[in-house]
């Protein structure tokens, strides 16, 4: 393998091995043009190394991009722990992450992801400060999800509005694949607003507990498994697990008008963003949809404002329906137009920064 063409469009890629504590973990920094890299990290019991690798890569660049949309000061990184979550964790394996994380010297900021929580990252942040997302009670901003969740319900309210011209959350039945921290969330409030859905995961518990809320709540869960979740009857398909689920496997299977979910690299590959364009499925783009998370924890630059985490969050609304516009504008698919959004924004940066100013400490600073 010719490890520097798979990297080539990476700045730096770190591989960060512990033999005492078995951390096995790797991070990607793709783009610091707008700020030091910015991501989660997520634990999974990869098939191989080349499967986390390929993974940590996709993740990196997808940041960079949210990053750009979202308009923060941080550029596009991520990490991964090779492991199984729910057997594999220790305080020690986190804290030796944490080490590596402060090796970077303020290159890279990270928090959770899939497979990791709050309280992993209590432990990394004995050992650095370039952590975000942590409890509050620790100086943290506390849980992502909670925004990330919330920014998903603003992007199907946003996509039911360009869809069917009304954003109401209710009426409509959502197809929720994963329920996790952000899953389960998203799905306690689309039953709350009183519409229906079809939810999926590998792990029963959830299911069983999400069983459990929706008795009091005036939606309805039927629970399906695997690759069923693609084919039912649904308005809105709503993807909050792994990436890759919008595929040449997949797509023919879809019922559903659009697509907005918080999983990040959602489309397999570049063209099927294309696919589902030409097949009447609006698509909206991931990063956009799922920044909530990453705004509260880039706000914790600022010292954390709730006020102010819920107001961008919201505009996670316009900024979608803005995508829609420039995509229907060009006649160009909906991650097509975010996608050339976020590079001219990228660009207008870097030609500002080859200006040259007196020196300044970036802003990021006070958090070191
Ligand atoms: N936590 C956050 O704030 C953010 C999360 N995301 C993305 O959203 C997605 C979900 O993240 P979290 O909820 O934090 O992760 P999580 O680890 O808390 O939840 C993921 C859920 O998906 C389930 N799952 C895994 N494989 C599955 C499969 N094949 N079929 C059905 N369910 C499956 C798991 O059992 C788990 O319940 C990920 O793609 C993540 O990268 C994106 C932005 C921010
Ligand atoms: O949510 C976080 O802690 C950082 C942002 C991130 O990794 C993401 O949006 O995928």
């Amino acid at each position: 393998m010719d490890v520097f063409a798979k990297i080539s469009g990476h700045e730096q890629v770190v591989f960060c091995n512990d033999p005492h504590t078995g951390l096995k973990a790797i991070i990607a920094i793709h783009n610091t043009t707008l700020g030091p890299a910015l991501g989660g990290c997520r634990m999974l019991p990869y098939a191989s190394i080349g499967e986390a690798v390929n993974d940590v890569l996709r993740l990196s660049r997808g940041m960079t991009y949210k990053c750009a949309a979202a308009d923060v000061d941080f550029g596009g990184g991520k990490s991964v722990i090779v492991g199984d979550p729910l057997t594999d964790k220790s305080p020690e394996m986190f804290r030796a992450f944490g080490q590596f994380v402060e090796s970077l010297s303020g290159r890279f900021y990270t928090g959770t992801d899939m497979g990791t929580t709050p309280e992993d990252f209590v432990h990394a942040s004995k050992e650095t400060r370039c952590i975000v997302g942590i409890p509050e009670e620790y100086g943290g901003s506390g849980d992502s999800s909670v925004p990330t969740a919330l920014g998903v319900i603003y992007g199907i309210k946003a996509t039911n509005k360009a869809v069917w011209g009304d954003d109401a959350l209710q009426g409509r039945v959502y197809a929720i694949q994963g329920l996790g921290k952000v899953g389960f969330k998203v799905a306690e409030r689309l039953l709350e607003e009183g519409a229906d859905v079809f939810v999926t995961d590998i792990n029963e518990a959830a299911i069983e507990l999400l069983n459990q809320k929706a008795k009091g709540l005036p939606g309805s869960v039927k629970a399906v498994k695997g690759d069923e979740i693609y084919a039912v009857d649904a308005d809105v398909f709503v993807p909050c697990a792994l990436g890759g689920i919008i595929n040449d496997h997949t797509i023919g299977m879809l019922k559903v008008k659009a697509v907005a979910g918080s999983a990040n690299n959602q489309l397999e590959r570049e063209e099927h963003g294309g696919d589902l364009w030409r097949r009447g499925i609006l698509y909206a783009p991931d990063y956009i949809v799922n920044a909530g998370g990453l705004i509260q924890v880039a706000d914790e630059l600022y010292g954390t404002n709730k006020q102010r985490v819920l107001t961008k969050t919201k505009a996670i609304y316009t900024s979608l329906l803005e995508v829609y516009k420039h995509s229907e504008d060009r006649s160009i698919c909906t991650a097509e137009a975010a996608d050339l959004f976020c590079e001219q924004r990228i660009e207008a940066r870097k030609n500002r920064s080859s200006f040259f100013t007196a020196d300044q400490k970036p802003k990021w600073n006070v958090k070191r």
